[in-house]
């Protein structure tokens, strides 16, 4: 008895051992971390900073035990261009979250799979949303209109401090409200505040952050106290996204006209009209609204914020851009995306800050939809790949200093602004961020406009914000400070 006994336990021992260690051959190569939970103890704070730590042993393609999954990242720009970009029929999928697919259904464009549905709806989502294509007003109008609401209410805080998160957020989620569903919301109204705290729940707060990442791994989670609570809230999200959007897609269905498109809503409704295509549903539209709408809120807001925490931590900046805007634009006039071309400094700032204050340091999960090749290693179908953007912007191969904020790096001789691209803070391949041309216009008209009225000033009676720590989890946020807009 005892010897079966002793037997069973070293078979299972064994069997345990070499689970552990086994990987395909030639996987990438990496740490194991602990059983179970693989290295994801390890990880801390700054995931990002600490698998970058590990390339310095293995190289820039790592792999990582994730619970019992065995993910791959792509730490440096050669990588994740040979992937994304090269092989990108191979590494341009979504993995499968169970949680998440009960709420999403597959719809939408986040995360569906690489296939027929995704691709022709990411070539409708380009098209429409591409230049100043969307309705009557175009993007320049509606974010030139948000804007001007935007200022007023800023004018209206008359030098006191405040938090301008709120406002920064309303506003956003705003300028996306108007291009695809053809309305913009009074600030604070009811339905506006609810769709933000929405959007900034799921990405900000420290509970929901881990929430989420956990009923990633563990779906089972969602059954088990407090996380129960929190997916049953994010249920009632989805569903009031979704009641938002029903009511919208309704009174356009009333109004359509087909030789008058207005907005997203419209283009898409056109499409579904036409019928070739069965993608083209409602229940589709619902979900691609959704992940405009969360994809579009924070994420510009947030990087709008984090550049003026840096305009309170160098005032000689604030002052360099101001100089710039004078000459460009003027004191009074309307700034416009053609004045782009002329301002030097702002490009430089912009994109220093995209890669300084790496907002989304592992962008989004990948997958591989066929078995590939990367540097000589093997990965086989259905590995969750993420790009670390923050490594790829940090890399001390390619940046000299890259701890240092310095728009300057982007200037050459002459004094003109040069793009990097080694710079993505939309990620590369066909699978880049889909808003990328309207979040770089609200990032711009929105810098510009407030540079051009308001001088940024810290509150003396509150604590100097951060700007090297921030709330880290799928973003990088900032935390709440008070700043103070003297009107110019
Ligand atoms: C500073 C602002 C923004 C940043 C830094 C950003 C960044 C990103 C990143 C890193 C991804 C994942 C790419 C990948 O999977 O490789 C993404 C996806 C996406 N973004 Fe953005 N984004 C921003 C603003 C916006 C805006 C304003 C919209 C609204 C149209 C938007 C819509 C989307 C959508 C729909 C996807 C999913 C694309 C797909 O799966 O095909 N984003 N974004």
């Amino acid at each position: 008895m005892l010897d079966f006994t002793s037997a069973a336990l070293f078979l299972a021992t064994f069997l345990g051992v070499y689970y552990w260690f086994w990987r395909p051959k030639k996987f990438p190569p990496g740490p194991r971390g602990i059983p179970i939970l693989g290295v994801v103890p390890f990880l801390g704070k700054w995931p990002e900073r600490v698998i970058q730590g590990w390339c310095k042993k293995y190289g820039p393609v790592v792999s990582v035990r994730m619970g019992r999954e065995d993910w791959v990242v792509l730490n440096d720009f050669e990588s994740l261009n040979q992937c994304f970009v090269k092989q990108h029929t191979k590494f341009s999928g979504r993995p499968y979250f169970e949680a998440l697919d009960n709420l999403t259904h597959g719809l939408g464009l986040t995360f569906s799979d690489y296939g027929p549905l995704w691709k022709s709806q990411r070539k409708f989502g380009q098209k429409t949303l591409r230049g100043f294509g969307v309705g009557r007003k175009g993007m320049e109008n509606s974010v030139t209109e948000e804007v001007t609401c935007f200022l007023k209410s800023v004018q209206a805080t008359e030098g006191k401090a405040f938090d301008i998160k709120d406002l920064l957020q309303q506003s956003s989620c705003n300028v996306i409200s108007s291009i695809v569903m053809g309305k913009r919301y009074e600030y604070n109204d009811d339905t506006l505040r609810r769709l933000v705290k929405i959007f900034s729940d799921v990405f900000d707060g420290a509970f929901e952050n881990f929430a989420l990442q956990a009923i990633m791994f563990a779906p089972k989670l969602i059954h088990v106290y407090p996380i129960s609570r929190f997916y049953e809230e994010l249920k009632q999200n989805f569903k009031y996204l979704s009641d938002i959007s029903s009511e919208a897609i309704t009174e356009h269905e009333k109004t359509f006209d087909k030789e008058n498109p207005r907005d997203f809503i419209d283009a898409f409704l056109n499409d579904m009209k036409e019928g070739s295509d069965k993608s083209f549903k409602v229940e589709q539209l619902r979900g691609y609204l959704r992940d405009i709408f969360e994809a579009g809120t924070e994420t510009t807001s947030s990087t709008i914020n984090w550049s003026l925490i840096c305009l309170l931590h160098y005032p000689e900046i604030q002052t360099k851009l101001r100089e710039e805007i004078r000459k460009v634009v003027g004191l009074s006039s309307t700034v416009k995306m053609s004045h782009r071309r002329d301002m030097p400094y702002m490009n430089a700032f912009i994109q220093e800050i995209m890669r300084f204050r790496t907002f989304t340091p592992f962008a989004f999960h990948h997958k591989t939809s066929q078995d590939a090749e990367i540097n000589g290693y093997f990965i086989p179908k259905d590995t969750t790949v993420l790009p670390n953007i923050w490594a790829v912007h940090n890399d001390p191969n390619y940046w000299n200093e890259p701890e240092k904020f310095k728009p300057e790096r982007f200037i050459d001789e002459k004094g003109n602004f040069f793009k990097s691209e080694h710079v993505i803070p939309f990620s590369v391949g066909p699978r880049h961020c889909l808003g990328e041309q309207l979040a770089r216009m609200e990032i711009f008209i929105f810098l510009v406009s407030m540079i051009q009225r308001f001088e940024f000033l810290p509150d003396p009676e509150s604590k100097f914000p951060e700007l090297n720590d921030g709330s880290n989890g799928s973003l990088f946020i900032p935390y709440p400070y008070k700043l103070i807009c003297q009107e110019i």
